[in-house]
């Protein structure tokens, strides 16, 4: 593959730019990366691994004549980060972020970026429970979705190649709408969570079987559960802070249900439970058969297995 940037620079050095980072080394689609994460002991660990070609200790030194800078940070710093580095974007640039919410992003980075250069905001739906720079490996991102949300107005030139280089880094490349974006991920992504966060905290509340039982005898379920509680929790507060009107409609949407299925099971209306698990029987088949099923355990992840 050839190179489509010169020169990029990471803001943030954890799970998803340091997987940016391999991949982009694995397939030549850069010159030089540099990178830049707020504390220093971050920094320190990315050198010892060899995360970028250049580690900076100023944000404004690692962005300065890049031609893509990648915003990796947490949603709720995008702002802050994006105003610091403004001033010393070079003209022409393309600024983008990984960020899992859209539209709080395009309303918090977007004032600040200069209008000689460009935004093309983006995220890579593909991720793990392990955060910081030693979590990254070069093939998360292949076979998943990236999805780019360009406001209106948004250089065409610089959205195409944008999308080469998430293709290049291995990820099929969708272009969508910044509010849809995040009604879709609180359905397939930040509700889930949520309803994660909760069943491991009930769990936790049961302290005499949490102790023992709970742990010994967890079922794949539970298990499943567990891993995806384990997420890193500035991450998960900035998604549901800023993703909050989408999350609050679809889980209120999810206790209507769990109320009618909780109603079925005290009345014992047998028939309603097995025609809702039916319904989710078909949906679950309907992925597989679709080929869509890439969360599968182990898929993409070939080098650590989570
Ligand atoms: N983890 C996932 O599964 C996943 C998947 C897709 C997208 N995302 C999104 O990607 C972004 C990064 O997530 P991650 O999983 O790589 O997180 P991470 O915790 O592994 O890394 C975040 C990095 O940002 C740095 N950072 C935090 N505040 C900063 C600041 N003010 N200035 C500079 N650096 C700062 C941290 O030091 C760390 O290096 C988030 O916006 C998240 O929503 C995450
Ligand atoms: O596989 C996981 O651990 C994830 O939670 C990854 C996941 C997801 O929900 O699918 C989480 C948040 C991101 O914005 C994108 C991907």
């Amino acid at each position: 593959m050839s190179v489509i940037y010169d020169r990029v620079a990471l803001i943030g050095l954890g799970l998803i730019a340091s997987s940016m980072f391999w991949a982009m080394k694995r397939n030549g689609l850069a010159r030089e990366v540099t990178g830049y994460a707020r504390s220093a002991a971050t920094r320190d660990a990315a050198r010892r691994i060899g995360l970028c070609d250049h580690v900076c200790d100023t944000v404004a030194e690692a962005v300065k004549d890049a031609d893509l800078v990648v915003l990796a940070i947490p949603v709720g710093v995008m702002g802050a980060v994006a105003a610091e580095i403004g001033p010393h974007l070079k003209p022409g640039a393309t600024v983008t972020d990984v960020g899992s919410v859209k539209r709080d992003v395009i309303e918090n980075v977007g004032p600040h970026i200069p209008e000689t250069v460009h935004f093309v905001p983006g995220h890579p739906v593909a991720g793990t429970e392990h955060s910081g720079p030693d979590s990254g490996f070069a093939e998360l991102f292949d076979n998943r979705w990236c999805l780019l949300t360009p406001p209106e107005g948004t250089d065409l030139t610089a959205v195409a190649e944008l999308r080469r280089f998430w293709e290049g880094l291995g990820s099929n490349v969708e272009e969508m709408e910044a509010d849809h974006h995040d009604l879709v991920l609180a359905v397939t992504s930040h509700a889930p969570h949520l309803i994660a966060y909760t069943m491991v905290g009930v769990a936790d509340d049961l302290r005499r079987v949490t102790d023992s039982e709970v742990i010994q005898y967890s079922a794949a379920g539970f298990r499943d559960f567990t891993r995806i509680a384990a997420s890193d929790p500035t991450m998960w507060r900035d998604v549901f802070l800023t993703n909050k009107d989408a999350t609050l409609e679809i889980l209120g949407r999810f206790t209507e249900e769990l109320f009618a299925l909780q109603r079925a099971i005290r009345t014992g209306d047998g028939a309603h439970l097995h025609d809702y698990f039916t319904r989710t029987r078909a949906i679950r088949r309907g992925i597989i058969e679709a080929g869509q099923d890439t969360a599968a355990p182990n898929f993409g992840r070939a080098q650590k297995p989570v």
